[in-house]
């Protein structure tokens, strides 16, 4: 089973967002690039501008589109599909996160991603 998830790289003031998953959240304790699955009928930015406000209670802008990330977990194949984004209104916070914290893109390899995520976050060092 492919399934599709957008997720948002968040700059500002020249830090990246990463967001902690909660323990109700399967893989809880892993950090990843906030977003979600793909809805039917829904395009990739409407889901992404969605998720977050939903995740974050901000509204963002979507700048770009990075290269699709590709995962196989023992249960599922994961496409990651990640924007670079900036924040349009409000201020980030965790609402299904357990944290959420600002990464300069030095120390973006120091927390424990998803393993999804570690090749996004090695593309953004030299991004
Ligand atoms: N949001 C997000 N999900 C990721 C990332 N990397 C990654 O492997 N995933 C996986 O992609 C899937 C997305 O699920 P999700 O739980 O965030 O999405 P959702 O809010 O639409 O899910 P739900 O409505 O079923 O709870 C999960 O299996 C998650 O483990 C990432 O950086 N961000």
């Amino acid at each position: 089973m492919i399934i599709k998830v957008t997720c948002a790289i968040i700059f500002h003031n020249n830090k990246i967002l990463a967001a902690k998953r909660s323990n109700s959240m399967p893989h809880s304790g892993y950090w990843e690039f906030p977003g979600g699955k793909i809805e039917e009928n829904e395009s990739p930015e409407d889901c992404l501008i969605r998720e977050i406000n939903e995740e974050l209670d901000c509204l963002i802008e979507i700048k770009e589109q990075l290269p699709l990330f590709t995962h196989q977990f023992s249960d599922k194949h994961i496409e990651l599909q990640p924007y670079i984004c900036a924040i349009k209104s409000g201020t980030p916070r965790a609402v299904e996160h357990s944290e959420i914290k600002w990464l300069a893109k030095t120390d973006l390899l120091k927390i424990q991603w998803l393993p999804a995520d570690v090749d996004i976050a090695k593309f953004l060092q030299s991004f």
